[in-house]
């Protein structure tokens, strides 16, 4: 496969975006972010105490010679940080609550992107989703025009890219969000040259089965088609119908979607979650992700499961958001 990649670097190539590693002491980051500095591709930021950090990288073999490295146990700007904070919560935290939440990496680090001394935010690579985006939904927000974030997976193998939502964040969107996940999954894809073609799935093709879910998702695309009639996008679909040329030709005749769907949006969390972990491990697709979309600023949420390669691949993207 032509290296998707390639054309982002080329993007952020010396352009000094600023993205902050909250989790400066995790090894995937540390060697990362140095590969990162060598080829010149962003400026990162490394959260923590700066002997650990710099004793954890000479164990490591590596250098971290071109990352800044904040300590928020010791950073002078606090102060400022802590006020704008409690100002950006408007009553949902005291200034001691405040105080003490600054010294979570994970807060300190998005207050540095809302703030404008990051352009963006990496991390979850020792955190839950949930401790990692939390700081994000509350402080940086998302953009006017879009309710709910939402998280994606670039599914990439070989030369075939589709892109899965949302395999991250709404443990059980509703049809209005369903919608919007669709139209923002769409623009995602976009950014990875991927021309969408929306299928919303489910366990029904075209009302062969009927329940709440399957309403919810029927619902959902027409509510999309309204929102963004020139979007090509159609359900509900199980995934051979989304798929399969064959199947589509059975089960759709007629739909836009002629079994080849780019970009599935799964009906709730637990499916687009459990979905891109078999696809990935059973299917050996690379899982790209998740990629956090409609935040006022790029916060990205790494697995747990992921290695330095996927930490590297992610900031790019996050880089590449801080752009757009
Ligand atoms: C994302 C998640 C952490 C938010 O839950 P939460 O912290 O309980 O959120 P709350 O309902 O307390 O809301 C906190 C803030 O975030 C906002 N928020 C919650 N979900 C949001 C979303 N999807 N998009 C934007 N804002 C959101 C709320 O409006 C609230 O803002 P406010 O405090 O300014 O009023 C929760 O939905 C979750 O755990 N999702 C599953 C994550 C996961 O485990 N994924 C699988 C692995 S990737
Ligand atoms: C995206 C995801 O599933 O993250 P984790 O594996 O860390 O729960």
């Amino acid at each position: 496969m032509a290296d998707i990649f390639a054309a982002l670097k080329n993007k952020i190539s010396g352009k000094n975006i600023k993205i902050v590693f909250p989790e400066g002491l995790d090894e995937r980051i540390l060697t990362a972010v140095s590969r990162l500095t060598e080829e010149n591709l962003l400026q990162p930021i490394l959260i923590g105490d700066e002997t650990e950090i710099e004793e954890k990288a000479k164990s490591l073999n590596i250098s971290v010679a071109g990352a800044k490295i904040y300590n928020p146990a010791n950073y002078s700007g606090i102060e400022e940080l802590v006020q704008s904070f409690v100002e950006r919560r408007n009553g949902k935290v005291t200034e001691e609550e405040a105080r003490k939440l600054l010294l979570d990496e994970n807060y300190f680090g998005t207050m540095l992107v809302y703030k404008g001394e990051a352009d963006g935010l990496v991390s979850g690579a020792a955190h839950s989703t949930a401790d990692t985006v939390r700081p994000a939904l509350q402080i940086i927000k998302t953009k006017q025009n879009v309710k709910k974030t939402s998280g994606v997976f670039v599914m990439v193998r070989g030369e075939e890219k589709y892109i899965f939502a949302d395999c991250a964040i709404n443990i059980a969107p509703t049809s209005q969000e369903l919608a919007e996940i669709a139209i923002e999954s769409a623009k995602t894809a976009k950014m990875f040259d991927i021309d969408p073609r929306v299928a919303m799935l489910s366990f029904s093709t075209k009302g062969s089965a009927t329940s709440q879910e399957t309403e919810k998702v029927a619902k959902a695309v027409e509510l999309a088609k309204e929102m963004a009639p020139d979007l090509i996008l159609d359900g509900e679909f199980q995934f051979d119908a989304a798929f399969v040329p064959s199947v589509a030709e059975k089960k759709a005749p007629g739909s836009v979607i002629k079994g080849d769907a780019n970009v599935f949006i799964f009906p709730s969390l637990e499916a687009g979650n459990i979905g891109y972990k078999i696809a990935q491990r059973l299917g050996n697709f690379e899982a790209i992700g998740p990629i956090l979309q409609g935040l006022n600023a790029p916060v990205n949420d790494l697995s747990r499961g992921c290695n330095a390669e996927d930490v590297y691949k992610l900031a790019i993207i996050t880089a590449l958001q801080a752009l757009a």
